[in-house]
């Protein structure tokens, strides 16, 4: 690979975004960008009261985090998003052509029980349902590829590395 991805980390809430998207960066030598701090606060106040957002919500949340990817273009980063429907990626996608997606998948016991022992961070386990229910998985013409988040971070964020290393070249 010549040319460095710009990645987005997806998945439901508490998959390992945070976790997995730093390593990752490290791991490629690029900047990493934390999708939660381009909220609005009003996304941040709703999630926290135990509200979903709707796609009204995500819209300008995700622009902003497209915006960062198309600064990234031919450069290389790595973001934490949700990036739970195909339309919020087709949103990326259409800021930052040559966007790749990590999606980091786990089943729901895992997840919830790793958030149950999260630390003040603002998002509830309580919404992990609609997190899931809302979830749309990559579809085969989406560049990207899925990440099984069992195991230590150092062995996913491993295994997204080589799986990204295995993908085509991305288009500009
Ligand atoms: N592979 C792992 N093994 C054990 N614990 C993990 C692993 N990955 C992440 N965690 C822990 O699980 C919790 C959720 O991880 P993290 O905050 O990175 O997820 P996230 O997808 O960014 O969440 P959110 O979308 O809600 O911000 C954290 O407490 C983190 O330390
Ligand atoms: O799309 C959404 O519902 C939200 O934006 C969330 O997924 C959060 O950003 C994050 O995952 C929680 O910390």
């Amino acid at each position: 690979m010549n040319t460095p991805h710009v990645v987005v980390v997806m998945g439901v809430s508490g998959t390992g975004k945070t976790t997995i998207g730093h390593l990752l960066a490290a791991r490629l030598g690029v900047p990493y960008a934390e999708g939660d701090d381009l909220h609005p606060p009003a996304n941040i106040a709703k999630m926290s009261a135990g509200t979903p957002l709707t796609d009204d919500d995500r819209w300008p949340w995700l622009d902003a985090i497209g915006d960062w990817a198309h600064g990234r273009a031919g450069l290389g980063g790595v973001v934490s998003c949700s990036a739970l429907k195909r339309s919020y990626r087709d949103r990326l996608r259409a800021a930052a052509p040559g966007v790749v997606f990590v999606h980091l998948t786990g089943d729901r016991a895992l997840v919830e029980g790793r958030m149950s022992h999260r630390q003040g961070h603002f998002m509830p386990a309580a919404l992990l349902d609609s997190q899931f229910a809302t979830l749309q998985p990559l579809e085969p013409d989406e560049a990207g590829v899925a990440v099984d988040v069992t195991g230590s971070p150092e062995e996913i964020s491993g295994r997204a590395a080589a799986a990204l290393d295995a993908l085509p070249e991305p288009t500009p």
